[in-house]
């Protein structure tokens, strides 16, 4: 007799995303975040997610100057304060964290004086452990005459894996930020894995969000059918860089359940694993898949 696959989300879970208000100061930002996460785990959420570049301005002049460094630099580099906050958040609320993203500082130990910088998320687990990292793969280059003109590759470099992360208690999500969204196959590589909710922190803009932001959080929940969670910055119209704000959770049939306007707020969703099953045995691409026309992505390589 033919057994059941295991649910891919073991138990439901309320899942919130902090649409946080970030200044230009970094220990206000982490001391403010901390508190949006205690006000988001006092609600029961156990999965809470803070935005791209939460503890800085968002832009190409700012990320040198707020870049920490995670991995072994050489002195007199500090190890990251966002890093410890961002542990201390998950442990002390006890909850899993994915961490928004933070500008990421790589110092050559042999050549103190080559820099990298990476945009990079940090998830974090009840006990404070690092569970994951993902360095935005795509990095955000676009030119939009008249609108938008932005080129994060002039100083950032490009991540290089899927990052799919084990989240014990409940199953795993997919991470990537804000604009890997755009790329459909790094997001159906990850959910190919099992994932049963992916997962961006992200940071569109007055242009390009009211055109594409929830159509593309709707677009991976559909093609993936799986739960999508964009989490966006609030809006500060005093920055260089205009947040759309807008974050919303998508479930598997692409129905927006929760969105928020562009104002610093919470929104949160009960994630439930029958929603999932319902979707792909109402509409079962699963088993419906052509192997024989074009490839397996599930066989692609992914890390944590
Ligand atoms: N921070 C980003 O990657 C912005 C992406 C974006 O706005 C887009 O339109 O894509």
């Amino acid at each position: 007799m033919a057994t059941s696959p295991p649910p891919l989300l073991k138990q439901p879970v309320k899942l919130a995303c902090i649409q946080l208000a970030s200044g230009p100061s970094k220990p206000t930002n982490l001391t403010h975040a901390a508190s949006k996460v205690r006000e988001a785990a006092l609600t029961g959420a156990k999965i809470i997610v803070l935005p791209e570049c939460f503890n800085s301005p968002y832009g190409c002049d700012y990320f040198p100057s707020y870049a920490e460094p995670l991995l072994p630099s050489p002195p007199p580099l500090e190890t990251s304060p966002s890093f410890h906050a961002l542990s201390a958040m998950a442990r002390n609320n006890n909850i899993y964290l994915i961490g928004g993203s933070i500008p990421e500082l790589v110092v050559s130990l042999t050549d103190p004086s080559s820099k990298t910088y990476y945009n990079t998320s940090l998830t974090f687990s009840p006990s404070g452990e690092l569970l994951a990292t993902h360095r935005k793969v795509h990095l955000f280059d676009i030119d939009i005459p008249g609108k938008i003109t932005f080129k994060e590759s002039d100083v950032l470099s490009p991540g290089d894996k899927v990052t799919v992360v084990d989240l014990p208690e409940y199953g795993k999500v997919g991470i990537a930020i804000c604009y890997d969204v755009r790329f459909p196959e790094l997001a159906m590589i990850a959910a190919r894995q099992g994932c049963f909710a992916l997962i961006y922190p992200g940071a569109f803009n007055t242009t390009t969000g009211p055109m594409h932001w929830r159509l593309l959080g709707q677009a991976r929940a559909v093609d993936n059918q799986v739960y999508v969670a964009l989490c966006s910055p609030a809006r500060d119209v005093g920055a260089s860089y205009h947040a759309w704000g807008h974050s919303s959770i998508s479930d598997p049939m692409a129905q927006v359940l929760v969105e928020a306007d562009e104002n610093e707020t919470i929104v949160s969703a009960d994630l439930d694993g029958g929603r999932i099953e319902e979707a792909r045995k109402g509409i079962p691409l699963r088993d419906q898949r052509r192997f024989d026309v074009y490839p397996d992505v599930s066989k692609a390589k992914v890390g944590p």
